[in-house]
């Protein structure tokens, strides 16, 4: 593509001259990645300048630079007031703006995200569509799993991978969408079709100076869903009605509103909802018909992970039978309330929860199912929100019989300080809890103690196969490491 091309879709604030005919072969953001025709887009981060990296992408062979603060380059150099706005306009127009020419479901809220993203997978391939996905487990295109760094990536990668997906025929994009990326432009000019909103309450406390303003960066999910009215590009908003969150959202929004929830009057509803320990039963009222739901998953917070994927399926007219035949046939999504060896005498759950809410919903389920004592191995990562830490100890404390305090990712903190901010605002009642930084130390002690019938949680890691000390990231697998000493324990 010409480098006016690029140009003219948007706004720049330097006067400059360049050849008609410069050709750009890619976009690049980091300059290790650039080759020679790339356009280099200087991104001022967090931890480093981009600009400062601008003779290393002109000697990789960039021909063009964008940027947002005064620099002098030997190449074709456009001045744009933010350069993560230009990155996603123009991003947007190398790829051929593909997030308007496949079905887009993007989905926010603190908890269940991931949840739902599995859900939606199942309900449209059984529906014979192929899914692409982007969230914190990995991006899949179709079977194929690929590694990302982030929940949702920035701009360029987002564009560039849908644009692939499209290639591969993919029918259905189903992404996550965090606050961040809402807040830092990541998802500008993504036209989305179906946003979904599943909760909200503490979390990235770090990031977002107050619950306001990650509720605002929510809000933008919403308030970017199309503003025009189109016969055939009709959009939706799914919405938790049980959040009090919902009426701002509902109001940010200018399009359909489909609303779901199990207290109030909602389009999908769940009744009569009876909690086990193998799965969970409930009436499922939609505005196509009502129907019993048997489910593998465990808690009712699943419950509204399922109104909230079978929201989306109507949404997306697939008939109410085949979201029926697909939610009743999901096991569970990796990492969340995954039972180590289902129907061991005792139980080990390992699970996803790192906020206060989602930790205090798995404990709740849990309590309502256990038959004996509960232990519950805690942590909370380095470098994020340290209002939530006193939080998740209270809930662990209040919930366990035996409550376990260690290591989650502490990055670049101390871990004796994390686990100090943790049980500083515990209760002084008669009730022990134990301090184990080292995790794999702390997994033990609890699957060492458990007798018949408990139910040991292990909550913050999920998924994660690491832990990142330091800027390290480590093997670690609290699923491996609990299978390791259940079986040292056999033995
Ligand atoms: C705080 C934050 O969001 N940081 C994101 C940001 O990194 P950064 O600002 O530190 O980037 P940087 O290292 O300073 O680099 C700045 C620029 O210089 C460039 N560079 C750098 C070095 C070099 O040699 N040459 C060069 O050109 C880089 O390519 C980049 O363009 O831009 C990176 C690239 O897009 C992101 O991967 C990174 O996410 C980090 C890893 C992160 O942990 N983010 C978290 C907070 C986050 O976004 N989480 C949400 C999910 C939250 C949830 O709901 O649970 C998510 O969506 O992932
Ligand atoms: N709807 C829900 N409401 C509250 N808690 C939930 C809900 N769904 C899942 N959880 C809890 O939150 C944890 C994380 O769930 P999930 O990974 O689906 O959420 P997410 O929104 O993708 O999280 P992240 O922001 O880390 O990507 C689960 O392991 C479970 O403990
Ligand atoms: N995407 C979230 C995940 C947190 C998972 C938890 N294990 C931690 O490391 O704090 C974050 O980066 O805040
Ligand atoms: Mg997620």
């Amino acid at each position: 593509m010409h480098l006016k091309d690029i140009v003219s879709f948007i706004s720049v604030s330097n006067n400059v001259s360049y050849d008609d005919n410069i050709e750009v072969t890619s976009i690049e953001t980091d300059s290790r990645k650039v080759k020679k025709g790339s356009l280099f887009v200087a991104i001022s981060g967090f931890t480093v300048d981009g600009h400062d990296f601008i003779d290393d992408a002109i000697n990789n062979g960039a021909v063009a630079v964008m940027v947002e603060k005064e620099v002098q380059a030997e190449v074709a150099t456009i001045k744009v007031s933010d350069t993560k706005r230009a990155l996603a306009m123009t991003s947007a127009m190398f790829y051929g703006n593909p997030t308007s020419k496949v079905p887009m479901i993007g989905i926010t809220g603190t908890n269940g995200k991931t949840t739902i993203t599995y859900l939606l997978e199942r309900i449209f391939n059984r529906y014979h569509k192929k899914t692409g996905i982007f969230g914190t487990i990995q991006m899949k295109i179709g079977e194929e799993s690929f590694p990302i760094q982030n929940t949702t990536p920035d701009a360029l990668f987002l564009q560039r991978k849908i644009a692939e997906m499209i290639q591969q025929d993919v029918d259905q994009v189903i992404m996550e969408v965090s606050s961040h990326a809402l807040d830092m432009g990541r998802v500008f000019g993504c036209d989305y079709d179906i946003a979904v909103f599943t909760n909200l309450s503490q979390d990235h406390l770090d990031y977002h100076d107050s619950m306001e303003d990650y509720l605002r960066a929510k809000s933008l999910l919403f308030a970017q869903l199309g503003n025009g009215y189109q016969e055939n590009n009709k959009k939706a908003a799914v919405i938790n009605v049980d959040d009090p969150s919902s009426t701002l959202l509902m109001k940010s929004t200018a399009q359909h509103v489909i609303t779901y929830g199990c207290h109030t009057t909602a389009d999908v509803m769940a009744e009569n909802i009876q909690l086990a320990a193998n799965g969970t039963k409930f009436t499922l009222k939609t505005i196509l018909g009502t129907t019993e739901i048997h489910s593998k998953l465990i808690g009712k917070f699943n419950v509204y992970n399922m109104l909230a994927s079978v929201a989306v399926a109507i949404a997306s007219d697939i008939p109410l039978v085949d979201i029926k035949e697909s939610l009743e046939s999901i096991e569970g999504v990796k990492g969340r309330f995954e039972s180590v060896i289902p129907d061991h005498k005792y139980s080990v759950i390992v699970d996803y929860a790192h906020t206060p809410d989602s930790l205090e919903n798995v404990l709740q389920t849990i309590q309502e199912i256990a038959e004996r004592n509960i232990y519950v191995v805690v942590g909370c990562g380095g470098d994020r929100d340290k209002t939530k830490r006193p939080l998740m100890a209270q809930i662990a404390h209040k919930y366990a019989d035996y409550p376990i305090f260690t290591s989650d990712n502490p990055r670049t903190e101390d871990p004796e300080a994390i686990l100090k901010d943790m049980t500083d605002g515990l209760p002084s009642d008669s009730k022990q809890y134990e301090v184990i930084a080292d995790r794999r130390q702390a997994i033990r002690y609890a699957i060492q103690r458990a007798e018949e019938k408990d139910v040991i949680l292990i909550a913050g890691k999920g998924h994660e196969t690491y832990q990142q000390i330091g800027h390290k990231k480590y093997d670690f697998d609290d699923r491996e490491v609990a299978l390791e000493v259940m079986r040292e324990r056999e033995n």
